[in-house]
């Protein structure tokens, strides 16, 4: 039991601000020792279901499955939480916060009068409340809390740990009477301390720092759909992913097993964001950019505006149904086929009366196919039969049952009806609607000539993000092939490395019990997971989730939603039919026509007008000069920007080069003046498409293997991109080369270089060899 200091300490004679952060010290030193001991306690709960699982009668498997799954999460969640194991701390009403308390005593909501915040709730062995988590209820106060709004709290203090040391302490008194009884703990802020720091190129929480705008939203009702608006920087991304924490926490168990889904734009912004949701302790979202959506499809980004338009309408919904009608063909005329050496006729009126009985079964194309088959065959061996009893003079009775195996059996039958009714794979039908002119005229009337040929390719194009949602569309008419087939395969492989890692661990506990028993462990891992095989496999639901495209999720998060096409709206939609979405984006940092001009266009077809808006008005990342540039250069060119207000001044306004010459040859004098600026932080140089081979020679020249590209880029501390690939990212220097072709390249449209400028968080550079865009310099 660990003993931790539950009424106040001795008051002492050492200075007393010194005497509150030893106290502090002493209250979190006896929280880690408590995280320890419950770390100790699953991992031997969990060595003993294993044991049990390697040796016990097969009977209860799956009971030790789940009981192994449910430890097993327990201790990754406590393993997560190592890292600012508590932060904040809230002195309410009737608290006595002197120097030298440190009062938990419970009061009537059983919760302490002084209670400590941290990233998970934890209690002692008479569960008593050490540390609450920040998702309850009970800590929404110490991100609600202000001077005018004191929600009984007296003092708001947050406490900055250095590994399991307190650093430091932050307090923030609401309660003015308070400031003459004590001693008032103040540094440069915990908010503008987190802001400030270094980007490591990987996103992460800000839980200590909530502020109250964005914790209202957090702790928002799971029903319908909840839309965040705000410029850029204002923390959309990271409401969405505490959002997604705080959910998981409320509705624990719906969400486990229906899952959560979190959507967004890249590779790059989902490797950037990977590691927020495991560090809350929250490791079951299914995580996929918008490329990934379709189970065994890594689809690229479409690189041309006008395409990804074409194919983002809705009208292509009707195209694919309308693709897939025209799989079922009726005979143009009367055909032959021979079945066992006599002739037969299938008729049109046979085939067109088949099909229509099919259709109306209103079962998709691949499993609608059945009905289809077994009808015509069944005529066929009639048909059949009456020949064979004609020809042996009615004397001979012919068996049904293999004649019908005679008709199906048939070449001949099987072409004939292959012809009509073809079995397709989603990915087939949609490969040769793109690449068959004729297919893609007969199913899209509504396109012009022009829209035609932008869309035709070759039949082995690889797949990008705008087909997911034909593919989508493709796979949900037409069933599928074999209904065990392909989703079972991915589930086997995921399956089988997993298995494999837990019976690893499970032949050392047998090794070890074994032992204990004096006999060898003679087993291996293979022989234990081929054992537990026979059980039939288990998944946990985001394994299950992430394999099946038909499964409906509790709650769908959107990042960067203003990107969505209709179609990946429509897509999205079918993901969860109880129509509980968080949507966060930024209209105006929308890369093309594809995109959403409003949240009120986008979501209309799908539900109309029953959204909550919501908005951030602060931004966080870019620092006033630089945000004021961007957002000047979107005023001045038309475009309707949210202007939120920046928290913090930088020390550089943006410094914008006019380049005679080659921009490749001024960024090599350049860049290394930025890296050097960037003081062991993150650059990122953002250049046109067609220039980003030339820009990465030149930074590769310079820094070598510093240099990372695409969605690798951000572990490297200088990153070479796009401006779509840079959406949703952020770094210290952000050098932007050639702004006007941005533009250009975006047809027209100004978001891709809105978004460029606003990924800086201290210093932007712009190169320009031609015209720089109006506001730019003020
Ligand atoms: N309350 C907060 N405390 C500390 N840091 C915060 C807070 N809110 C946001 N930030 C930080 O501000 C930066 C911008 O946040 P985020 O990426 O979520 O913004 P965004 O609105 O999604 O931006 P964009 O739309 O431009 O991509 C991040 O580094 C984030 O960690």
């Amino acid at each position: 039991m660990v003993d931790v200091p539950t009424s106040a300490s001795e008051p002492t004679t050492a200075e007393p601000g010194r005497v509150e952060l030893e106290n502090e010290r002493e209250y979190v030193d006896a929280l880690y020792t408590r995280l320890d001991e419950l770390r100790e306690e699953k991992t031997e709960q969990l060595a003993k279901v294993r044991r049990m699982g390697a040796i016990g009668s097969l009977q209860n498997q799956s009971e030790r499955d789940a009981y192994a799954t449910m430890h097993e999460d327990r201790l990754a969640q406590l393993n997560a939480v190592e890292e600012r194991l508590v932060f904040g701390r809230l002195d309410l009403d009737g608290a006595a916060v002197g120097a030298t308390t440190v009062e938990t005593e419970d009061d009537d909501d059983g919760v302490g009068a002084t209670r400590y915040i941290g990233r998970i709730g934890l209690t002692d062995g008479e569960q008593r409340r050490l540390l609450i988590d920040w998702r309850a209820p009970e800590a929404g106060a110490f991100y609600q809390a202000t001077a005018f709004e004191r929600l009984g709290v007296r003092r708001r203090r947050h406490l900055i740990l250095r590994g399991r040391h307190v650093a430091s302490l932050e307090d923030d008194v609401l309660d003015e009477t308070l400031l003459d009884e004590v001693e008032v703990h103040q540094g440069e802020g915990a908010l503008l301390a987190a802001l400030t720091q270094r980007r490591t190129g990987r996103m992460g929480d800000i839980v200590s720092t909530i502020q109250a705008e964005q914790d209202r939203i957090i702790r928002t009702d799971m029903a319908g759909v909840v839309v965040v608006q705000g410029g850029p920087g204002t923390g959309k991304t990271a409401v969405a992913l505490h959002r997604a924490a705080y959910l998981l926490y409320e509705h624990r168990e719906r969400l486990k097993s229906a899952g959560v889904l979190l959507v967004g734009p890249s590779h790059a912004f989902m490797r950037y964001i990977e590691r927020v949701l495991p560090s809350l302790g929250e490791t079951g979202v299914v995580m996929s950019s918008l490329g990934e959506l379709m189970p065994g499809i890594d689809a690229g980004e479409e690189l041309s505006h006008d395409v990804a338009r074409i194919k983002g309408d809705l009208r292509m919904a009707q195209a694919v149904k309308r693709a897939v009608a025209n799989r079922q063909r009726l005979l143009a005329e009367d055909r032959r086929v021979v079945v066992e050496g006599t002739n037969l006729t299938l008729t049109c009126k046979q085939v067109k009366r088949a099909r229509d009985k099919a259709r109306s079964t209103g079962k998709p194309h691949n499993e609608a196919r059945a009905t289809f088959v077994k009808i015509l065959v069944r005529e066929l061996a009639e048909q059949l039969q009456e020949q064979l009893e004609e020809s042996s003079g009615g004397g001979n009775k012919a068996d049904r049952a293999y004649l019908v195996e005679d008709v199906r059996s048939s070449e001949d039958v099987r072409i004939a009806l292959n012809l009509c009714w073809l079995p397709v794979t989603p990915q087939r039908l949609v490969s040769e609607l793109l690449s068959n002119p004729e297919h893609l005229v007969a199913a899209a009337p509504h396109l012009s000539a022009q829209e035609t040929l932008a869309l035709l390719r070759p039949a082995d194009a690889a797949w990008t993000e705008s087909d997911v949602p034909l593919l989508d569309e493709a796979a949900e008419l037409l069933g599928e092939l074999d209904p065990s087939a392909g989703r079972a395969e991915a589930q086997a492989a995921a399956q089988r490395k997993r298995d494999l890692e837990l019976a690893e661990k499970s032949v050392q506990s047998t090794d070890e019990m074994l032992a204990e028993y004096g006999q060898d462990g003679l087993v291996t891992a293979e022989e234990i997971l081929d054992f537990n095989e026979e059980q039939g496999p288990s998944y946990t639901a985001a394994e299950r989730a992430m394999s099946d495209r038909t499964w409906a999720y509790g709650h769908v998060v959107v990042d960067e939603a203003q990107e969505l096409s209709p179609m990946q709206w429509r897509l999205l939609m079918r993901r969860c039919p109880m129509k509980s979405f968080t949507v966060v984006g930024d209209i105006a940092q929308a890369s093309s026509a594809t995109s959403t001009t409003s949240w009120s266009s986008a979501l209309a077809p799908f539900v109309g007008d029953r959204f909550q808006l919501e908005e951030l008005t602060v931004n966080y990342r870019t620092p006033t000069q630089i945000a004021e540039a961007a957002a000047r250069v979107a005023q001045r060119a038309g475009l309707t920007v949210s202007t939120p207000k920046a928290v913090r001044e930088g020390a550089w306004p943006p410094i914008v080069d006019h380049v005679q010459g080659s921009v490749v040859d001024a960024l090599r004098r350049v860049l290394p003046e930025e890296v050097e600026a960037s003081d062991g932080g993150l650059t990122a140089v953002i250049a046109p498409r067609d220039l980003l081979d030339a820009v990465r020679a030149v930074a590769v020249e310079l820094f070598g293997r510093r240099v990372g590209t695409g969605s690798g880029g951000v572990e490297q501390d200088i990153v070479v991109t796009t401006a779509r690939e840079a959406k949703g990212l952020e770094f210290d220097v952000v050098v932007l080369v050639e702004p006007e072709a941005l533009i250009a390249e975006a047809g027209g449209g100004l978001g891709d270089l809105y978004v460029a400028m606003t990924r800086a968080t201290q210093r932007l550079r712009v190169l320009a060899a031609g015209t720089v865009p109006d506001g730019l310099e003020g």
